[in-house]
C-alpha cells in the first residue's frame, strides 16, 4: 500500500498534488512519500517481531540521504555494497554497528574504511576476500566480523539479469565449498565468524525460492555446528518483489511467517536486506509531455524523462504503470509509446499505453522509488532530475536538479 492516490481527479503524494510539485520543482522529478517508506519498513520490522532480527535496508535501491536518514531514525540497519554507500549511510546518521557489507569485489580501501568505522558484518563473497580481510584487520589490530555469502544454487524465478543465487551466477561462495572456507576462516586469527548470508535475486514473487535457500543454509549451519563453528545470525538477503502490474508478491508478514516457521527450533538472529519492497512503491517519476507525433502505425508521446532518468524499461523491458497527473474524462484515448529524447530506440518508458494526452500534460511513472534515481546517469549529457520528499502537507527538496555546469565539474582539457 502506498500514499499516491487520486483526489478530485488529481494525483496526490500524501496531501500534496503532484501538479504543484511539478510546478515548483520542474520536471522530470522524483517524488517520494515519507509515510510510505516508514510504513513499509515497519511492516518488515513487525513481521519478524518475537525473534531477534535486524532489517538492513539495501542502500542500492535508493541512496538519497533523506531516505537513509528516515530509515536510520526508525532504527534500520543497512546493506551496503561500496564505500560510497558506506559514507552515505554514515552521513545520514546510520549506525555503523548495523551495517552489513555485501559485494563481490570489495577493494582494500573499502574494506579498510569499513573496519575503521566498525561495521556489523562483512558478507564475504570470494575465498580471497577472507585472506585480504584477515591481513587488513591484523594490521589495524581488530577482528573482522564475517559471514560467508553462500550461493545456494536456487532458481529465484525472476528476470535473469537480477537472479543471483544460481551456480552460474558470479555471486557468493558455492554451497559445496562453503564448509572448507568456513574452516579456513575459523582458523584465521583476525576474523570472527558471525553468521551466514545468502541473497538469491530481486523481484521475487513467491516465497518458495526463499524457503529452498533457507533449507540449504540451515543444513550448512548444522554441518558447521558439527565442526565446532557456531553462528550468531542468518542473513537471508533481500529480494521480496512488489506489484508493478499484476504480480501478487507475498506481504512482508506472509514472507516472514513462512521463514520463521522453518526457524522455530533455532536461536539465530535473523537479518534481512529488503530494498525494493521498502522504497519501490514509495516513489514516482513525474514527467511532462513535450510533443505528440503520429505516423500510420504509431502514436508517440515524447516526454522530458528518458532512459538516463529511469533505465529499468530499457534494461529489463520492465513494465511500470504510467498514469496522468490530472484525470480527464471524455478525452481522446489513443495508444501511445511513451518515449524520451535520448538517441536510442531503447529509450522508452512504456510501450502501447492507452492514454488521453495533449502536449504539456503531466504523467506519472509509478513504482519508481527503487532502482530509479540510483541507476540514473548523465547519458546524452542530461542533468539528473530533482528528488522531492513529501511528508503530509509538506514538500522537501532532497536533491537539487543538476545544472549543466555540474555535468563537467572535475573535467580538464589539455594544456
Ligand atoms: C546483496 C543484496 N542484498 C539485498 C538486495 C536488495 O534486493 P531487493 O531490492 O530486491 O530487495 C540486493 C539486490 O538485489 C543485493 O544484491
Ligand atoms: N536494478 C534491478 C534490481 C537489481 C537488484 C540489485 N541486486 C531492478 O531495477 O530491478
Amino acid at each position: 500500500m502506498d500514499y499516491f492516490n487520486y483526489r478530485d481527479g488529481m494525483l496526490h503524494a500524501e496531501d500534496v498534488p503532484l501538479a504543484a510539485i511539478a510546478e515548483r520543482y520542474g520536471t522530470p522529478c522524483y517524488v517520494y512519500s515519507r509515510a510510505t517508506i516508514e510504513r513499509h519498513w515497519r511492516a518488515f520490522d513487525a513481521a519478524f517481531a518475537g525473534k531477534p532480527h535486524l532489517v538492513c535496508y539495501a542502500v542500492k535501491a535508493n541512496s538519497n540521504l533523506a531516505v537513509l536518514n528516515i530509515l536510520a531514525r526508525l532504527g534500520s540497519g543497512f546493506d551496503i555494497v561500496s564505500v560510497g554507500e558506506l559514507e552515505r549511510v554514515l552521513a545520514a546518521g546510520g549506525d555503523p554497528a548495523k551495517i552489513v557489507f555485501s559485494g563481490v569485489g570489495k577493494r582494500e580501501d573499502e574494506l579498510e574504511r569499513a573496519l575503521e568505522v566498525g561495521i556489523r558484518c562483512f558478507n564475504v563473497e570470494v575465498p580471497g576476500e577472507l585472506d585480504r580481510l584477515n591481513r587488513l584487520a591484523g594490521a589495524l589490530g581488530v577482528k573482522a566480523p564475517i559471514s560467508l555469502r553462500v550461493n545456494p544454487d536456487v532458481d529465484a524465478l525472476t528476470h535473469p539479469y537480477i537472479s543471483t543465487g544460481l551456480r552460474e551466477n558470479k555471486f557468493g561462495v558455492d554451497v559445496g565449498e562453503a564448509l572448507i572456507q568456513y574452516r579456513r576462516a575459523a582458523d584465521m586469527p583476525h576474523l570472527q565468524v558471525l553468521g551466514i548470508d545468502c541473497h538469491i535475486g530481486s523481484q521475487l514473487t513467491s516465497v518458495t525460492p526463499f524457503l529452498d535457500a533457507l533449507d540449504r543454509i540451515l543444513l550448512l549451519a548444522d554441518a558447521l555446528k558439527e565442526h565446532g563453528i557456531g553462528l550468531h545470525h542468518i542473513d537471508l538477503g533481500g529480494g521480496l518483489g512488489i506489484r508493478y502490474r499484476e504480480e501478487q508478491p507475498p506481504e512482508p508478514s506472509e514472507y516472514a511467517s513462512a521463514l520463521l516457521q522453518r526457524l522455530q527450533q533455532t536461536n539465530y538472529e535473523i537479518l534481512i536486506e529488503p530494498g525494493r519492497a521498502i522504497i519501490g512503491n514509495a516513489g514516482v517519476l513525474v514527467t511532462r509531455v513535450e510533443y505528440l507525433k503520429s505516423n500510420q502505425d504509431k502514436n508517440f508521446a515524447i516526454v522530458d524523462a528518458a532512459m538516463n532518468d529511469l533505465v529499468r524499461p530499457a534494461l529489463y523491458d520492465a513494465w511500470q504503470e504510467i498514469v496522468p497527473v490530472r484525470q480527464l474524462s471524455g478525452a481522446d484515448v489513443r495508444t501511445y509509446d511513451i518515449v524520451g529524447p535520448v538517441c536510442e530506440t531503447g529509450d522508452f518508458l512504456g510501450i502501447g499505453r492507452e492514454l488521453a494526452l495533449s502536449e504539456g500534460v503531466l504523467l506519472t511513472i509509478r513504482s519508481a522509488g527503487a532502482y530509479g534515481f540510483s541507476m540514473s546517469s548523465n547519458y546524452n549529457s542530461r542533468p539528473r532530475p530533482a528528488e522531492v520528499m513529501v511528508d503530509g502537507l509538506r514538500t522537501h527538496l532532497i536533491r537539487e536538479r543538476e545544472t549543466t555546469a555540474m555535468l563537467f565539474r572535475g573535467e580538464h582539457v589539455l594544456d
